[in-house]
């Protein structure tokens, strides 16, 4: 038997997406039964026409008169439709058609897959012409049978390929047909022949042996019975030997239905050889929770939750207010790149090394040329030539790559003498950028390869930025808050900024009710003053526990998993559950703070920098003093994403990249930009100070929210209420959270945590004095505390009396 070859593996079809209307279950019932009852009826007047066809023609010409009848069983319509689809169509195949309607209502009513339908129709249809044609070929030009369209065709077919032609189309068309739609197989068509033929030749000799079986001896018990029931109603005329040869058979009869079977189970067996043969796994359905369903009923009343629907009508910024420069686009300076091959060349051979070839990539602000030395060289002679070079090429920021990884060649980077602006409007223009599905996309510039450079700070999940003064550090942070601003909904993002110089990122005070996060007492959102400092980074950790605590309840792992599951319904907002922006936190001269506040931003730094990435809060820290006792080893361990721009000595370097490099940058906005291993060298964008006045403008004068993002409070342990059940002592929020926890019906310091935005501390004070005041019962271990006044009536009646 012939092998068929083995399948290779198709390229993935671009499948056609059907336009996402979804039918509630009301709309599919109306729909299905239209189309049931549809084509029940279409059958009825197919049916009728077969028999009031004929004189129905007549009245078809005068169908718009009312006062002319029909005899079709579905009057006018009927005979109309029964014409168009029998006379003038396909003929008897037509009834297909309203079996395809018929079915179609079935598909809708019990929620079948739809591409199963799409099958039916396309063979259907497929049929209904074949049948049509094969009709026609018999039949004329009204014959019922094949219909118009079946004759035409058959006619048309016979000009061109003759009777022969046509009937051998045919027969290909049903082959096609029985071959994809039956998955018949030329085999299966074998096994069939042999079957019927095994078959006969079975039945023929079992027939011979029923003759000699000597019938008297051999009968059962079952085959007396019908022997005697025989001979009771035996005709006179027939002899006894008639009678028993019945018997004989009728006795007989289960063994040649056992050969049939015996035949059914090879034909099987040959089917399951088959390698052709293509296996049809069932789809199971998952079984949905009650929560689930509740779910789904939910989004499929309203759809699913928009987090952006507040400021529905919010526009991003457009790209015109970015400033194009002319220096734009990299311009081959074909002698300068002769000369500097030549001096390479010219150093290297100066000290005896070889070189086997040479190539050039020219980017915005330097020049890589990539070369293989000859046969024999050590790579760390070149890597010591590194002034040498310099030196000779009298230019400042040369950079040896020996060898660069994953190519087998030994880069150095020259920089160019005249340097093209990475504008900002470039790289936010870029298609990389514009159809990037990152969760929190910076387009940071554009790498030597002139290739715009565009990275996940989700995926970072920190990043640290140093950088000596005027090298560029602040431009790369507004680069990094403009390509946000570009690309994320206020929804989706808030800033925390932290600015101790008092003027880099003031300009964003526009975009406070937009993108802004700050702590409920506070004036300003952008933090200016290092001790508030303190407090919003703890408040910060206290929403990072809150968040883990959400997280934990919703049983998400990360911020993406537990937003797309509110966004879906599947979270309760009566439970605290909200949808969860991120938030990014920018601090600017980290090495100031650090100066002031030591150790206490130290801590609650390295714990968010620890911890916060699951819950979407991620970190950029900006310093202009790279040194040990900024970056300690803790935060280092946890920002893995490190930027570089022109640091003064060869120890920032190593602080900040673990390797030298950063102090060969020639400055303004030459980077290094590193995860974790290979150095990346990229031309930061340039957005100046009027490009990011008019975006904050544009932004800033949209309808925004009310205030800020709010973070939850934090009362710093030394203004932090006693533990005394003391009135006036009592915590500032204590009525409210009564409100709250008797409006629940819920005594836990985790739900005043989430409605209050407290912190843990302060929530377990409140309940200590929430039990004193006889509010909520004591302590009872995992179970939340009972809760002791009914309603918001007993419970001010209840505070009244205290008084
Ligand atoms: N990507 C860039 N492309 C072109 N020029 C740049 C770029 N980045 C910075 N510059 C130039 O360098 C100057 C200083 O940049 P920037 O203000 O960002 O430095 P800085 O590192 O923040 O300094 P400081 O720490 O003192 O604030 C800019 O005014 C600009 O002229």
């Amino acid at each position: 038997m012939a092998k068929s070859k083995p399948k290779t593996k198709k390229a993935p079809r671009k499948k056609f997406k059907m336009p996402n209307f979804k039918l509630s279950s009301q709309q599919k019932l109306v729909l299905g039964s239209f189309l049931v009852i549809s084509g029940l009826l279409i059958c009825i007047a197919f049916i009728s026409h077969l028999f009031t066809g004929k004189i129905d023609q007549s009245a078809l010409s005068e169908f718009a008169s009312r006062h002319v009848k029909t005899k079709n069983w579905l009057s006018k319509f009927g005979a109309w439709l029964s014409d168009l689809f029998i006379q003038r169509g396909f003929g008897i195949s037509s009834f297909i058609f309203s079996g395809l309607v018929f079915l179609s209502g079935v598909f809708v009513l019990m929620n079948l897959s739809i591409s199963k339908l799409r099958k039916h129709w396309f063979w259907g249809i497929f049929i209904i012409i074949w049948i049509s044609i094969l009709f026609g070929f018999f039949g004329d030009k009204n014959d019922v049978l094949g219909g118009t369209i079946g004759f035409e065709v058959n006619s048309y077919l016979q000009d061109y390929i003759g009777k022969t032609g046509t009937v051998l189309l045919l027969i290909f068309g049903l082959i096609t047909y029985l071959a994809i739609r039956f998955k018949v197989t030329f085999e299966s068509i074998i096994n069939v022949f042999k079957s019927a033929k095994k078959d006969i030749s079975d039945e023929l000799s079992s027939n011979a042996e029923n003759q000699v079986v000597p019938l008297n001896n051999n009968l059962t018990e079952e085959a007396e019975a019908i022997k005697e029931a025989y001979k009771g109603s035996l005709d006179e005329t027939e002899s006894k030997e008639e009678v028993e040869e019945k018997v004989a058979v009728t006795t007989l009869k289960p063994e040649v239905a056992s050969t049939s079977f015996e035949v059914k189970v090879t034909e099987e067996e040959s089917e399951e050889d088959d390698p052709s043969l293509e296996i049809k796994v069932e789809e199971v359905k998952e079984e949905l929770s009650e929560t689930d369903n509740l779910a789904n009923k939910l989004v499929e009343d309203f759809g699913q939750f928009d987090p952006t629907l507040e400021l529905g009508k919010f526009q991003f910024p457009t790209l015109d207010l970015l400033k194009k420069y002319d220096a734009e686009g990299i311009k081959i300076n074909q002698a300068e790149l002769e000369e500097n091959k030549n001096r390479i060349v010219d150093t290297l051979n100066n000290y005896k090394i070889g070189i086997a070839s040479i190539k050039a990539t020219i980017g915005p602000t330097v020049t890589l040329y990539e070369i293989v030395p000859e046969a024999g060289i050590r790579i760390s002679k070149i890597k010591n030539l590194e002034d040498d070079i310099a030196l000779s090429l009298s230019a400042l920021g040369i950079r040896i790559i020996a060898p660069i990884p994953g190519k087998g060649t030994i880069g150095i980077e020259v920089p160019n003498k005249d340097s093209t602006i990475v504008s900002m409007r470039s790289v936010i223009a870029s298609k990389k950028f514009q159809t990037t599905d990152m969760q929190l996309p910076i387009a940071l510039g554009k790498t030597i390869s002139n290739e715009t450079f565009v990275v996940d700070l989700a995926k970072m999940p920190h990043m640290l930025m140093a950088g000596a003064t005027g090298q560029g550090k602040s431009v790369g942070l507004n680069a990094v808050l403009t390509s946000l601003l570009y690309k994320k909904h206020p929804a989706e993002v808030k800033f925390v900024l932290v600015d101790p110089k008092k003027v880099e990122l003031t300009l964003f005070n526009k975009i406070e009710r937009h993108y802004l996060a700050k702590l409920p007492d506070s004036e300003e959102a952008i933090i200016t003053d290092n001790n508030k400092v303190i407090n919003t980074l703890n408040s910060l950790c206290i929403e990072m526990d809150n968040r883990y605590e959400l997280l934990k309840n919703a049983m998400c792992r990360n911020i993406a998993e537990y937003n797309e599951k509110f966004k879906s319904r599947k979270l309760n907002p009566n439970d605290g559950h909200q949808f969860l922006p991120y938030i990014v936190l920018v601090v600017d001269e980290f090495a100031d703070l650090i100066m002031t506040a030591g150790k206490e931003v130290e801590t609650p730094i390295a714990r968010l920098a620890q911890l916060a990435r699951a819950i979407g809060i991620h970190l950029i820290i900006a310093t202009q003093r790279p040194s040990v006792n900024v970056i300690t080893g803790i935060i280092k361990a946890n920002f893995p994403a490190r930027i570089a721009f022109r640091v003064t000595s060869k120890i920032d370097s190593r602080t900040i990249l673990d390797g030298s490099g950063a102090d060969q940058l020639i400055g303004r906005g030459d980077m290094l930009y590193t995860q974790g291993n290979d150095l990346i060298r990229v031309q930061c964008a340039f957005v100046d100070t009027p490009e990011v006045e008019r975006i904050t403008e544009f932004i800033g004068s949209q309808k925004a929210y009310p205030d800020a993002y709010l973070l939850p409070e934090y009362v710093g342990e030394e203004d932090g209420t006693s533990l005394d059940i003391d009135i006036s002592d009592r915590d500032k929020l204590f009525k409210d959270a009564a409100v709250v926890i008797v409006t629940a019906q819920q005594g836990s310091a985790s739900l005043l945590q989430r409605k209050l935005k407290l912190g843990y501390n302060r929530a377990g004070r409140i309940i200590d004095q929430l039990e004193a005041a006889g509010i909520v019962g004591p302590f009872e271990g995992s179970k939340a505390r009972q809760v002791l006044i009914t309603d918001l009536i007993a419970l001010d009646a209840h505070l009244e009396n205290e008084i």
